[in-house]
């Protein structure tokens, strides 16, 4: 059921983590200024760390002034603090969540919350179900009290089995109604801008396809390394931590059919079809598709092993088992300590697609579209046009549409959205189980086929565009990466 502005108590574990301190907080902060939740609304914070509520508070304060680059007014301030109180707990020890919820139920009662918990699990996935069995054992997840939902971060397990066994114990805790695996990717402003432009410009559907779409890049690099979550990291990597989530989501929102409403379900049916689709080369091929990199240093990060064969940076090329895709090559890259923060997708439509045309005009660049996801947001076409001046010399141009410059929102907060959302428990952006499950299929077979490897990842320099493997990527196919 879909309502607005319910009241609720937001109940975050992990609450001094990283997670929270950069973007949970920001998130928070302006939902609340934009006063989008009801007036019966309050977080509590929960973390290990034995500081006071005023500790706390200024941590918190420093992280939003941090990630919104700005100073909170006083004001401002002063009523959102209001609404923020921290409790520290050690998540294993199932005895102390008694007093955790005398605690929330003192806080119900203040705020009037009509027993509607969201609890959020910020946490490192090992967690995940202690806290769910604790929660259960006091009897903290009764529905008849008010409803009792569940966020749950990234990433849902380590491979297939482990997730497959997280789900599992999960689901006898929470119904999958109650259930919202968080990928923030989903809630950045051009992803939900996704089915729009597809299925609302008559332009585009009848082309996206493989008769008229020649290859598909996906692309999210990141300037920053991996800072204090080195421990996380390198048993993680870059396929486990960003394509098994963030870049599966991006492939399925690009290429689903349309779906029959904009009910969460019929769109989730949708893009479980495309993730099921990921086509598995065998081993070899595989591994020539695939390109694996670690930045110069990484091997020095605080908590990353001196040995390490993580990898920071993976491109990869996969094909989907589709009829209406057949033979289209999708291109995904992602890093960190590349040269610059940016994700976007770039879709490249073949060039001269009958004969015909390439003898009128035989030197015409391909149409690209390029949508940006950030730190500029919007959509660019490149059309191929007359030079002015000239007889017949054609020039490439860019019709640009800046959404960040014209509106200034750059939708920082991902988190925003996606908040309000499991507040009002829309599951539209937020991934089924089974999106997960076929997710983990694909990344196990590349993890066994070619990750901690020493001789296949290949160093590259901070501030580059990563290894050259990913450049030679896509010239054995005669293409360019349009984003270098
Ligand atoms: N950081 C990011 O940018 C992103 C993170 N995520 C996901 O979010 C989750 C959290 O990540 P992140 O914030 O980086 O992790 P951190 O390691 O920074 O934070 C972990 C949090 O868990 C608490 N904690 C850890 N162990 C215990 C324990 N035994 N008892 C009580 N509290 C404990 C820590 O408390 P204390 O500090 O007090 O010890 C801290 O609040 C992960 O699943 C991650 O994959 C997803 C997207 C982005
Ligand atoms: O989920 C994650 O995402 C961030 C990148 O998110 P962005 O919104 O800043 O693009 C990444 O740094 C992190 O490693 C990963 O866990």
């Amino acid at each position: 059921m879909k309502s607005k502005n319910q009241p609720a108590l937001l109940i975050i574990f992990g609450g001094t983590g990283d997670l929270a301190k950069k973007k949970l907080s920001a998130a928070l902060y302006n939902i609340f200024k934009g006063e989008k939740t009801s007036e019966n609304f309050a977080i509590l914070s929960i973390g290990r760390k034995e500081i006071s509520k005023d500790d706390y508070k200024n941590m918190i304060k420093e992280g939003i002034e941090n990630s919104l680059n700005s100073n909170i007014k006083s004001k401002d301030w002063e009523s959102f603090e209001e609404k923020i109180f921290y409790y520290s707990l050690e998540f294993n020890k199932g005895e102390d969540y008694k007093s955790l919820e005398k605690y929330i139920s003192e806080l119900e009662g203040k705020f009037d919350t009509k027993g509607n918990r969201l609890y959020y699990f910020a946490v490192s996935p090992e967690y995940f179900s202690v806290i769910a069995n604790n929660l259960k054992q006091e009897n903290m997840i009764n529905q008849e009290t008010g409803w009792k939902r569940v966020i749950i971060e990234k990433p849902f397990g380590k491979d297939l089995k482990t997730a497959q066994e997280l789900n599992k114990e999960l689901s006898e805790i929470f119904k999958e109604e109650n259930t919202f695996r968080i990928d923030h990717y989903l809630g950045k402003e051009m992803i939900q801008n996704m089915m729009v432009i597809r299925f609302a410009n008559a332009i585009f559907e009848p082309l996206w396809s493989a008769e008229h779409i020649d290859n598909v890049q996906l692309i999210v690099s990141e300037e920053e390394g991996v800072g204090s979550r080195g421990e996380y990291y390198d048993s993680s990597g870059a396929i486990r931590d960003m394509v098994q989530n963030h870049l599966l989501q991006l492939l399925a929102l690009v290429t689903m059919e349309k779906p029959y409403d904009t009910n969460p379900e019929s769109i989730r049916k949708e893009k479980v079809k495309v993730i099921k689709s990921i086509s598995v080369l065998d081993k070899e091929d595989l591994k020539k598709h695939i390109v694996l990199g670690q930045y110069r240093g990484y091997k020095n990060e605080d908590k990353v092993n001196e040995d390490s064969n993580t990898e920071t940076f993976v491109a990869l090329k996969i094909f989907l088992k589709h009829e209406k895709w057949r033979g289209v090559p999708f291109y995904l890259m992602t890093g960190k300590r590349l040269k610059e923060k940016f994700a976007g997708i770039i879709i490249e439509f073949k060039a001269n697609k009958d004969k015909e045309s390439n003898l009128l005009y035989p030197e015409v660049t391909p149409n690209i579209l390029f949508i940006k996801i950030q730190p500029e947001e919007g959509i660019s076409l490149t059309l191929n046009a007359k030079k002015p001046a000239t007889e017949e010399e054609i020039t490439s141009v860019s019709m640009d549409f800046c959404q960040s410059c014209m509106l200034g929102y750059n939708s920082p907060q991902a988190y925003e959205k996606l908040l309000l959302d499991a507040i009002k428990g829309d599951h539209t952006r937020f991934t089924r189980w089974d999106e997960v499950e076929y997710a983990w299929k694909f990344i196990d077979e590349l993890i066994s086929c070619c990750t901690r490897d020493k001789n296949i990842i290949e160093e590259y320099e901070q501030g580059s565009n990563g290894p050259e493997g990913a450049k030679k990527l896509l010239e054995r196919d005669n293409r360019r990466w349009w984003k270098e």
